[in-house]
């Protein structure tokens, strides 16, 4: 993407234009993200935050993680345990090696229901394959002069929301090199599905009582379809999800790669899904997207 285009997409300058560069090869490339001191920055960064050089991605790798789970037990970060071990770190990056040829600057989108890890996962794969990571929802809050989704949902109505989802996938349906997190009901509408079909559509797909737990951790102020003051919280939330769920099983089934945390427990001896990483995921959703790649016309030639 270039600056030129960019500018037709009139998404915010900071994202597109000014840290966006072209490789030699003619695909996109970043170049901001390059220098330490942006570091911090890009992690801090909501809508669309730059990759890495492959060099630092294993120190990277594990600033990441911390950085994107915030909302794990404080002991947990400071004693510093929660950083890939190197063998799967290994294993991630050893995947990312192997799809990133093949994806041939495909944009990925994630899909799935509210606080399914899209934001999370995101991150690692962007940070991983080397691509730029963007949030749907911001983009929208941008287009909206940096309304609150919650704001937006408020004062013009879910109609409103949705059509101004349709306008930012479309505009990213033309960009490349993107892991892009999409709002939890994208998935609602064909028209975005054409949109999405131009990269790679992956649903991470978590069982309704894990993401009750995690939404309940961290509030609903913020995400207007599922917002409650009740006493039970975690009950409310997950009455809620199952019903939006019930609505749109079907329509996260369109992705062309499911992520399933109960088959990543199960794989991985049958242990609780609440104890897979985000790291575990985020592999699982490499080798799902190499499977859909393999599957794809003979692309995947060399295996
Ligand atoms: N593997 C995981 N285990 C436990 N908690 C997690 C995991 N992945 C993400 N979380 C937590 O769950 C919450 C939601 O995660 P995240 O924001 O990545 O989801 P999301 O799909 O982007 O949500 P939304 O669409 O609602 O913005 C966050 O508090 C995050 O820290
Ligand atoms: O699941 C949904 O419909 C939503 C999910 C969020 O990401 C936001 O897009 C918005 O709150 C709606």
């Amino acid at each position: 993407m270039d600056a030129k285009v960019a500018h037709t997409l009139q998404f915010s300058p900071m994202i597109y234009s000014e840290k966006l560069g072209r490789k030699p090869s003619g695909s996109v490339r970043l170049s901001r993200g390059f220098r330490e001191p942006q570091k911090l920055q890009v992690f801090g960064s909501a809508n669309c935050e730059p990759a890495r050089p492959s060099s630092s991605r294993r120190r990277t790798t594990q600033l990441l993680v911390a950085h994107s789970c915030n909302n794990y037990p404080a002991s947990i970060l400071e004693s510093g345990s929660f950083q890939a071990p190197l063998d799967e770190d290994l294993n991630l990056r050893n995947k990312s090696q192997e799809i990133e040829p093949v994806l041939n600057g495909r944009c990925i989108y994630l899909v799935g229901m509210m606080g399914s890890g899209k934001t999370t996962v995101g991150k690692i794969l962007s940070q991983v394959l080397g691509y730029s990571f963007c949030d749907s929802d911001t983009l929208v809050e941008e287009e909206v002069g940096g309304t609150s989704v919650a704001d937006i949902f408020k004062h013009y109505g879910e109609g409103f929301f949705r059509d101004k989802e349709t306008e930012v996938l479309r505009k990213l349906s033309l960009m490349h090199r993107l892991v892009i997190s999409t709002g939890g009901g994208a998935v609602v509408r064909p028209i975005n599905w054409k949109y999405m079909h131009k990269g790679i559509s992956v649903w991470l797909d978590v069982p309704l009582e894990a993401l009750a737990q995690r939404i309940t951790a961290v509030g609903t102020n913020s995400r207007p379809l599922l917002h409650n003051e009740a006493e039970d919280a975690y009950t409310r939330t997950f009455m809620r999800l199952s019903a939006l769920f019930e609505e749109r099983g079907e329509a996260y089934a369109n992705a062309n790669a499911r992520v399933s945390l109960e088959n990543i427990a199960a794989k991985m001896g049958g242990g609780d899904v609440s104890d897979l990483s985000p790291i575990d995921i985020a592999i699982e959703a490499l080798e799902q997207i190499g499977g859909f790649l393999k599957g794809e016309d003979g692309l995947y030639a060399g295996s």
